[in-house]
């Protein structure tokens, strides 16, 4: 089940609040510029497709959101638990950084949690199958996936480069919850 936990930022170990109700978690995050809704996700794709595959399953979506938002480039992140680069991969997004573009993510699949430090509050997000996040540009965050990852999703960017991230250096995301196996492995 999607949820938001939001915390201090000085209080990683106690959320100020916790909310499970989709129409909730989007309210929340209504008010920190943040997109967050439910779209259909029900084609047959699992964790370890190909990229590919991915993108013929959902090319009217794709298509839809490139027209609306004038995005240039697409890709696709599909993690599961027996991939030989997870650790690396893991890594890769575990520190707190910006994008100068929108980031935009559509789980067609599984789970992953996004976490944004907006405003003195850290904001953690545990995304599901048909949930689309939509986060400003210049919105510090970090995602992980757990050590045991399980999702597929697709990545839309304004940058005909894709994914390009600006590092804080902040150690924050070392600070607050991972995503627990567990919580990859509730949706697998
Ligand atoms: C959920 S897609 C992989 C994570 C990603 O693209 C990103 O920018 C995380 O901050
Ligand atoms: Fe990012
Ligand atoms: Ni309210």
């Amino acid at each position: 089940m999607s949820r938001l936990r939001i915390f201090s930022d000085t209080q990683p170990q106690t959320p100020l609040s916790v909310h499970n109700e989709h129409a909730d978690i989007s309210h929340e995050l209504s008010k920190i510029g943040v997109r967050f809704e439910q779209w259909e996700a029900n084609q047959p794709i699992a964790p370890g497709a190909s990229q590919d595959e991915v993108i013929a399953a959902y090319r009217s979506d794709i298509d839809r959101l490139m027209a609306e938002q004038g995005y240039q480039a697409v890709d696709v992140i599909s993690l599961k638990p027996d991939h030989p680069d997870r650790a690396t991969l893991r890594q890769k997004f575990l520190s707190e950084h910006t994008h100068s573009e929108d980031e935009v993510r559509f789980f067609v699949a599984g789970a992953g949690q996004f976490t944004l430090h907006v405003n003195g509050k850290v904001y953690d997000i545990l995304c599901e199958q048909g949930d689309l996040i939509g986060v400003p540009d210049g919105t510090r965050h970090w995602f992980d996936m757990s050590e045991s990852p399980y999702f597929v999703a697709i990545r839309l960017f304004t940058n005909k480069e894709g994914w390009v991230a600006q590092f804080t250096g902040e150690d924050i995301a070392q600070q607050f919850p991972r995503m627990t196996p567990h919580e990859s492995a509730t949706v697998a």
